[in-house]
């Protein structure tokens, strides 16, 4: 994929689905969060307006919320215009080769491996679950990194402990957990459950850990209004669900099953979307977004 920005002093190094990561001559990289959104792994057509900088706002201010639990990559929002407000200078460290995944609900791919085997990354969990149940207490459930386009594997704990000793695998997974029960906490005040979340950690130098990437969005965890939570079927999604109901509804006449790609979002599907972010981020944060 090519950049979709072209910034000058950077040399563009990577896309994601929804972000992407250029080095800069400082040594240090930018990491720019698109509008871009993706639903049932597909990339989706429009962007949504300002997805990207509502995005990088909530990682902001999540930094600074949790950097009582741990330092963070953060070096500056002083990035060129054309990546203003979606852009952050990020340290360089070295990454962690593991998915640090905590989940304090039953769903998705966890949900999955729990129907076929009772146990989700090396966990056992108890009988009686069903799709959208709290768990007992959130669970660390790494898996590997997959190359683009590609699933995580769940791996467990001692596989974790093989790849990368067990002292660090023991902080990744305190780590991990302390940043989801400290996101949980904060957001179910507000009204959002944060089902599970993914966090990227990176190493520098002295050993230290770092959060890295993006922190506690509703594009690295799952966001669900706390006041639509039913366990037993699939949950609202606070920000995908208006895009997931047109693209399964007959307006859409895509089939999901189907390898087609799906069709173009209708405006109001893009309206109603972009209002979801920024009301994630105002119920969030207690700030307004400025537009
Ligand atoms: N601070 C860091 N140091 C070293 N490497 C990374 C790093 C590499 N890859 N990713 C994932 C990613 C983040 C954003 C945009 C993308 F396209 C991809 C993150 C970071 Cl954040």
């Amino acid at each position: 994929m090519s950049a979709p920005y072209d910034v000058p002093g950077a040399t563009h190094v990577y896309s994601g689905k929804v972000r992407d990561l250029y080095d800069l001559p400082n040594g240090h990289l930018l990491m720019v969060a698109s509008d871009r959104i993706s639903a049932y792994d597909h990339a989706l057509e429009p962007p949504i307006p300002d997805k990207g900088e509502i995005l990088t706002r909530m990682s902001l201010w999540w930094f600074d919320q949790l950097a009582d639990v741990a330092p963070n990559h953060v070096v500056s929002t002083d990035v060129p215009d054309v990546v203003a407000g979606r852009g952050i200078e990020v340290e360089r460290l070295d990454m962690v080769t593991v998915e640090c995944i905590a989940r304090g609900y039953l769903t998705g791919s966890g949900l999955a491996d729990y129907r076929a085997s009772g146990v989700v990354s090396g966990i056992a969990l108890p009988p009686g679950l069903t799709d959208g149940s709290k768990l007992p207490e959130p669970i660390f459930t790494p898996s590997t990194k997959a190359e683009y386009g590609g699933h995580d594997e769940p791996i467990s704990y001692e596989q974790v402990a093989d790849a990368v000793g067990s002292e660090l695998a023991a902080r990744l997974r305190d780590l991990t957990l302390e940043v989801y029960a400290r996101g949980e906490a904060l957001a179910r005040e507000r009204g959002i459950i944060v089902a599970d979340t993914k966090i990227e950690v990176g190493l520098r130098g002295d050993g230290t850990l770092v959060l890295a990437d993006e922190l506690l969005t509703p594009d690295s965890s799952r966001f669900w209004p706390a006041d639509a939570w039913e366990p037993g079927r699939a949950q609202t999604s606070y920000d995908k669900q208006f895009v997931r109901d047109w693209l399964t509804s007959p307006a859409s006449g895509w089939d999901r099953a189907s390898d087609t790609p799906p069709p173009r979002l209708p405006g109001e599907i893009v309206e109603r979307t972009r209002a979801r972010y920024v009301e994630a981020y105002e119920t969030l944060t207690g700030e307004t977004f400025r537009r």
